[in-house]
This record gives structure tokens, C-alpha cells and sequence, in this order.
């Protein structure tokens, strides 16, 4: 094993995992490096849920290399360098929120001192006090986060968790977790909000069918997809509309319409001149959700 291994959050390889005569992963490498937020997505049964449960050491290997910050994660010693926040972890809602997360460090084989400092960094100190049952939802994420990160985690893995919260409470969330990352805490998060992972994720890995279908950053997967939104308002009808040179699709809603294309400015031209009323014109990318959902339903994209 080389340091480079040694320093990485979470390093997968070749990862293939059965149930029975389902095969749910089919050769898959996937890498969190120190400090770097990677988001796993992909449509319901890509094998997101499997390949987590396998890099946090819930399951056992069956094919494949896996590391959790150098480790096997099916050692407690090694998953004492993982912090969790899953939907499904609650907490006991009659103790109080001092309590909670002191609990957290001693099971993490921490002192209950811990807790303090990771109380203030996520601005919890103020609640110490508070019995869980009376938090709100983003304050109770605001607990998760700090029993996962207590044990200051090597990799910190995140199941869809800002599920629930307001636009607010989600910036709070992840300007929290941008201190860890800054310190070198790897965040592997799994979430079905596909616009909200391009805006924290400095990589995206989009899984189908136990297979991973692209890796990279957010722009350059968006950018792979060659298609452009052209809406306007125009008295050109649909007939036209999709003889027009360069047009993917159209749809219409009154005088409304969006056209998508591979050659806007070509579009643009014949539609300014055919309708010389043509009015609210607008031309924009596709977002990443566009980008994994032509990916994931076998739509032609870029390499
Ligand atoms: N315990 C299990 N026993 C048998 N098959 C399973 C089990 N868990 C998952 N599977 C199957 O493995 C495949 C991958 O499932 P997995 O839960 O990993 O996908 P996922 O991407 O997490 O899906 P979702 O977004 O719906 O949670 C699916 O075909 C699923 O039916």
C-alpha cells in the first residue's frame, strides 16, 4: 500500500456484490480523497445503498478492494475513522442535546470532552441543554452531524441529509461541513437532490444498474450534454417549429414554446427571422439533473 492510499478518505475497487442471483454491483471503483466532497447519484436500484453499506463495512466484501481511510471497514479500528448521518439514526429524543452528543464520543472511544468543541463548531452550544424532542429539523440534523463527527472521521458519509430542511437550514448544513473539509474530513453523500449536490459536490458519480456511468465534476458532466433550451414567445406554429434546422423537440403551450437544440445559434437566426414578433426569448444549459437523467436513461451523450 502506498501513502497515497494511506491518506485517501475511501478507495474502492473493482467492487462487485450479489444478492443471491442479483448481481447489485458490477465492478466498481469509486475514491474520496482528503477533504473532498464526492456525491453518489443515480435512479432507485443503481446499487447506491449496497456500495455505502459496503465502503462503511455493513456488508461483507465479496469481490474487490476496499480501503476506508487505509483500512478494512469491517474492523471496529478502522470504523472508528467513519462518521455516519443516515435518515433512519435517530437519537434517544428524551435525553438532552449535551448528553447526546457526549454519549456519541464515549461510544466512539473518545472523552465526553470532545463534545464541547463540536457543540460550538456547529453552533449547537446554545441547545446543550435542550431535550432532543423539542428540535427543530434543522437543529436535529445539526446534532447527526456532530455524534458523526465527534471521532473527527476520516470519511464522513451522508445519506440524503438534508432531506426535510428549508433552502436556509441546507446552506447552514453544508457551511458547517466546509470546516471539516477544509480540515481534510472525505464527505461521501448520497442524495436524489441531483441541483443540490452540483452546487456542494466537487465530484459526481452517477450509478445505473451496478455500474458506474460517469464520473467528474459537476460541469463537465453537465457539460457533456450537448443540448440547449431555446424558450420564446412566437405566433410560429408547432408544424413549423419542428421543420426548423437544428430542433430536438418542442413543446408548446399557447404562444409559449421551448425548443431543444444542438445548434442554437443556427436555431436562433431562422426563428428571428421567420418571426419578426418574437418576444421573452431565452436560451440556457441543460443543470446536471438533465445531464444523469440522459446518462441514466441511455440518452446519447458526449464521452
Ligand atoms: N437485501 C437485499 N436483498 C436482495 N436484493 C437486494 C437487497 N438490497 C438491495 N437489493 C437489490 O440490489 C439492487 C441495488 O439496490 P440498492 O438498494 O443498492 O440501490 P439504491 O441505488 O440504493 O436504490 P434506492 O435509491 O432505491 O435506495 C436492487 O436491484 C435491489 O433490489
Amino acid at each position: 500500500m502506498n501513502s497515497n492510499e494511506n491518506s485517501q478518505a475511501l478507495r474502492v475497487r473493482g467492487a462487485s456484490h450479489s444478492y443471491g442471483a442479483n448481481l447489485a454491483l458490477d465492478g466498481v471503483d469509486l475514491d474520496v480523497a482528503t477533504g473532498e466532497c464526492v456525491a453518489l447519484l443515480g435512479p432507485n436500484g443503481a446499487g447506491k445503498t449496497t456500495l455505502v453499506n459496503l465502503a462503511i463495512g455493513l456488508l461483507p466484501r465479496q469481490h474487490g478492494e476496499i480501503l476506508l481511510a487505509g483500512g478494512d471497514p469491517r474492523r471496529a479500528t478502522t470504523r472508528r475513522r467513519l462518521g455516519v448521518v443516515q435518515q433512519t439514526l435517530g437519537f434517544p429524543t428524551t435525553l438532552k442535546v449535551g448528553e447526546i452528543v457526549a454519549g456519541a464520543a464515549i461510544r466512539a472511544g473518545c472523552s465526553k470532552n470532545v463534545a464541547g468543541p463540536v457543540l460550538a463548531e456547529l453552533e449547537l452550544t446554545e441547545l446543550a441543554g435542550r431535550r432532543a424532542a423539542k428540535l427543530s429539523g434543522g437543529q436535529r440534523q445539526r446534532v447527526q452531524l456532530a455524534m458523526a463527527l465527534v471521532a473527527d472521521p476520516a470519511l464522513l458519509v451522508l445519506d440524503e441529509p438534508t432531506v426535510g430542511l428549508d433552502v436556509p437550514a441546507r446552506r447552514r448544513f453544508w457551511d458547517l461541513l466546509a470546516r471539516r473539509r477544509a480540515r481534510g474530513t472525505g464527505v461521501l453523500v448520497t442524495t436524489h437532490l441531483i441541483e443540490e449536490s452540483a452546487a456542494v459536490a466537487d465530484r459526481v458519480v452517477v450509478l445505473d444498474h451496478g455500474r458506474v456511468l460517469a464520473t467528474g465534476t459537476p460541469g463537465a458532466l453537465v457539460g457533456r450534454l450537448p443540448d440547449r433550451t431555446v424558450t420564446a414567445r412566437t405566433s410560429l406554429g408547432r408544424e413549423r417549429l419542428v421543420l426548423l434546422p437544428g430542433v430536438v423537440s418542442v413543446d408548446r403551450d399557447g404562444e409559449h414554446v421551448r425548443l431543444t437544440t444542438r445548434s442554437p445559434e443556427t436555431l436562433l437566426r431562422v426563428l428571428l427571422a421567420e418571426d419578426p414578433g418574437l418576444s421573452e426569448l431565452r436560451v440556457e444549459g441543460a443543470g446536471l439533473e438533465e445531464a444523469v437523467l440522459a446518462l441514466t436513461s441511455g440518452a446519447e451523450v458526449a464521452a
